[in-house]
């Protein structure tokens, strides 16, 4: 299995890393514009592999895509990310030149490939990597939601006073800080709905605070995180990579699902080799129902942004 990750930033190094770490993976090329800086990081994570025994090779790469030729799957973390007191929307007018070439770059090398898109506007940049390489809807997945349902489940946890290992939830809709659909009705403590241990009103606290989990980071680190989000696509390679059929909310071209067309969004779906193996229709009540269209609404807006 070659993974290659363009951006050797925050997250796309903290991404290769975890990807190493967790040693599922024969390669790992790491692409950057910025001359030498893959290498180093790519020197620096090699330098790991002793101390955190893993055998995954890391190759750091300035802008040459023949290195990243035949990659099974490419993940996308170039862009600028925000500041405090910014949305990600913001980020569209630099981060769409720089995904859709990347994009096309990408697939020219590994027309094979599964493409994994972190940068922000997330539902939108992952739109247009859909619409500009013509890739099947199989092949094109957007991450937000594995990250945005681990911040979900970090917040229950600290509302009940449990380990996260007890609690499940999973958060729908866009990746922004209002498009976000925390489903408290159906998050659990073992297999118990949260809704008999939490107050009403606490659970909107957990929502809002889920809602908000990256600009509350980003107000703190001075710019967007990148543990979580490097974890949360290492998960999500490695659901590809060993094929193991597990539900991850992911940002996917829909027709027809949820009662959405033309439109990337976070829904449920099984991921295993051939990438987006199922798109998984969940029964939502009407007010999640209407939380669904009034966060596509939003995602629309952005996407008229685009030049396609
Ligand atoms: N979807 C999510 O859940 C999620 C989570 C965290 C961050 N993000 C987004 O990921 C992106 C990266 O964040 P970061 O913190 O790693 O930023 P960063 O600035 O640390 O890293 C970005 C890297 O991209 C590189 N780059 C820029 N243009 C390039 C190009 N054309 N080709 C190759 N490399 C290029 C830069 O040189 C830089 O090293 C941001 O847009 C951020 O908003 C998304
Ligand atoms: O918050 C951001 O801008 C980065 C990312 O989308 C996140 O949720 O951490």
């Amino acid at each position: 299995m070659k993974v290659t990750v363009v951006g050797a930033g925050a997250v796309g190094a903290s991404c290769a890393e975890y990807i190493a770490i967790k040693n599922f993976a024969s390669e790992v090329v790491l692409l950057d514009i910025k001359e030498g800086f893959a290498e180093g990081k790519a020197m620096d994570l090699m330098q790991t592999a002793s101390l955190n025994g893993f055998d995954t090779k890391i190759t750091g790469i300035t802008n040459d895509y023949s290195a990243t030729a035949d990659s099974d799957v490419c993940v996308i973390t170039s862009g600028i990310p925000r500041k405090p007191g910014m949305t990600r929307e913001e980020l569209i007018g630099i981060n769409a030149g720089i995904v859709k070439a990347v994009s096309s770059s990408l697939v020219k090398h590994s027309p094979n490939t599964i493409l994994i898109v972190v940068s922000n506007p997330m539902d939108t940049m992952a739109y247009l990597a859909a619409k500009s390489t013509g890739l099947p809807k199989q092949r094109v997945i957007g991450m937000g939601g594995a990250l945005d349902s681990a911040r979900f489940k970090y917040r229950l946890a600290e509302a009940l006073g449990a380990p996260i290992s007890d609690v499940d939830g999973m958060v729908l809709g866009g990746h922004s800080d209002t498009g976000m659909i925390p489903l408290t009705r159906l998050a659990t403590r073992n297999s118990f709905p949260v809704t008999n241990f939490l107050s009403a009103d606490r659970l909107e606290q957990v929502k809002e605070d889920t809602k908000v989990g990256g600009a509350t980071l980003t107000k703190l680190l001075g710019t967007s995180a990148w543990y979580a989000p490097g974890a949360a696509v290492s998960s999500m390679v490695q659901a590809i990579a060993c094929n193991q059929m597990k539900m991850f909310p992911c940002s996917v071209f829909l027709e027809g699902e949820y009662g959405m067309k033309d439109i990337c969004l976070g829904v449920p779906v099984i991921l295993g080799k051939n990438g987006i193996e199922k798109i998984v229709e969940i029964d939502l009540n009407d007010a999640e129902k209407a939380n669904m269209l009034e966060s596509a609404e939003a995602v629309r807006k952005t996407n008229g942004l685009l030049e396609l």
